[in-house]
């Protein structure tokens, strides 16, 4: 068990409120009550205000409570109810998460930065953050996509890490959010792989880098493409406890939920935005009642696919074990194609009809799907290194969501050409 003899507490705040971001802040939550020698008690966590009535589905429908009547800020009703009615209605949360309406406010002074929105909010998000973090936080990102632009594609804790001068490693696995918060045993990964310290970096006057330094300090860092770079960052002051992987474990694990730590971090984090494109494709095979042996082919394909994503354009920074060994991976995999959103609303999109984005309005009550933006964001890569032909499963969902392609053509355009 990780003892803690530094004077210091981490203070944790999670950035998003929705699904997963709320069941992702009651873990916290449960594990920072319970060591309140490492962290302290109370989790932040920043809500995009809205207002709502409570809806039926709340577990406090009718309540005589005063934010249950009429319309009311979405931080005020989570604050009074300990429920977040909107996003994971049912779900008792604990009383210690302080759902915050200021993205400042909420990340003051906080040592341990958790970012878990849709991915197509968090660019904004990290601009507005900006100069306002804590110099020496680290960070988790929850969150499943890529950050496509003109230099290549990132990955959200790079992106997040060099938006904010931090180091931010990812959490991915087979984590279905509602399942999760039902407290029904799961696994994840966290992939963290915090810098060494540069042995060459000039040593400040008192002492190591690591004991004394409140400068940037520069330390050897790997990046996602496999080159070792030198990046500023700043130490984390001894006096809290060390942010490493017994650390990650003691936050994160729960009887429910449990943590393995890899330091594959790239790994990780691109398994989990991947297979959202391949869960959409599950979705439209099902949709045409072609059975579990189609889903299973997509599915097969679609691993294939992952693997060779990470090892062509990670290079060596990928383990691609992570997607076969680790939760973050196949696991993940399975369970979006069993029963994720990608996949429901892939399928009822087939079965009704209709465009994907319509039923993501209508099945999902403000819940954002990931895999369509990541196909096209996939896309755009593939065109621009000109490898779509590759990539046959990624591009048929990418041409398929946009109407250039139908689901019956997926077996033949998936199948090898002789
Ligand atoms: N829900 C799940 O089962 C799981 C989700 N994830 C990943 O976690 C990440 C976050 O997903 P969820 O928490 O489920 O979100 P969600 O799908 O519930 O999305 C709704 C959230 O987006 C926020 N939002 C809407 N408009 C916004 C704006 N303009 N700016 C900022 N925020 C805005 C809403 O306030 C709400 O908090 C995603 O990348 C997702 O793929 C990962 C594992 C499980
Ligand atoms: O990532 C998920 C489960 O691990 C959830 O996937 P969906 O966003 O498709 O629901």
């Amino acid at each position: 068990m990780l003892l803690s003899t530094n004077s210091k507490k981490h203070k944790v705040t999670v950035i998003g409120s929705g699904n997963w971001g709320t069941a992702i802040s009651k873990i916290l939550a449960e594990n920072c009550r319970e060591r309140n020698d490492i962290f302290h008690e109370t989790v932040e966590m920043w809500v995009f205000e809205e207002k709502l009535e409570v809806p039926k589905n709340s577990m406090h429908y009718k309540s005589s409570e005063p934010v249950c009547q009429g319309q009311h800020n979405l931080t005020d009703i989570i604050n009074a109810l300990n429920e977040n009615v909107k996003y994971l209605p049912g779900v008792a949360l604990p009383k210690n998460i302080h759902a915050n309406p200021s993205l400042e406010d909420a990340v003051r002074d906080s040592t341990i930065l958790i970012f878990n929105v849709p991915h197509q909010f968090i660019i904004r998000i990290c601009d507005q953050l900006q100069g306002k973090i804590l110099p020496y936080a680290r960070g988790i990102s929850c969150i499943k996509g890529v950050d496509v632009e003109e230099e290549g594609v990132s990955l959200f804790s790079e992106t997040i890490g060099k938006k904010l001068g931090i180091y931010c490693g990812s959490l991915s696995g087979a984590n279905i959010a509602n399942e999760v918060a039902k407290e029904l045993w799961c696994e994840t990964t966290i992939g963290y792989d915090p810098p060494h310290l540069d042995s060459k970096a000039p040593t400040p006057a008192g002492g190591s880098p690591s004991q004394s330094q409140v400068d940037l300090v520069s330390f050897e860092h790997k990046d996602s493409s496999g080159q070792y770079s030198k990046v500023k960052l700043r130490p984390l002051p001894t006096d809290y406890p060390p942010i490493d992987h017994a650390l990650w474990w003691t936050l994160f694990h729960r009887p429910y939920f449990h943590v393995r730590v890899v330091s594959d971090v790239a790994g990780v984090a691109l398994g989990g935005a991947l297979k959202n494109i391949i869960a959409v494709a599950a979705g439209f095979v099902d949709g045409m009642g072609w059975g579990d042996n189609a889903k299973a082919a997509v599915m097969r394909v679609g691993l294939l696919e992952m693997v060779k994503f990470g090892t062509q354009f990670f290079g060596n920074s990928i383990e691609t074990k992570t997607f076969t060994e680790e939760s973050a991976g196949v696991a993940d995999l399975i369970t979006s194609c069993s029963g994720g959103r990608n996949f429901r609303c892939a399928k009822l999109s087939v079965q009704r009809g209709a465009p994907i984005e319509e039923i993501e309005k209508q099945e999902l009550n403000g819940q954002k799907l990931q895999g369509t933006l990541t196909a096209a964001d996939i896309n755009k890569f593939l065109k621009k290194q000109g490898a779509e032909k590759d990539y046959p499963l990624f591009t048929a969902v990418h041409r398929i969501l946009k109407g250039e392609m139908s689901v019956e053509d997926i077996p033949s355009h998936i199948e090898p050409k002789l």
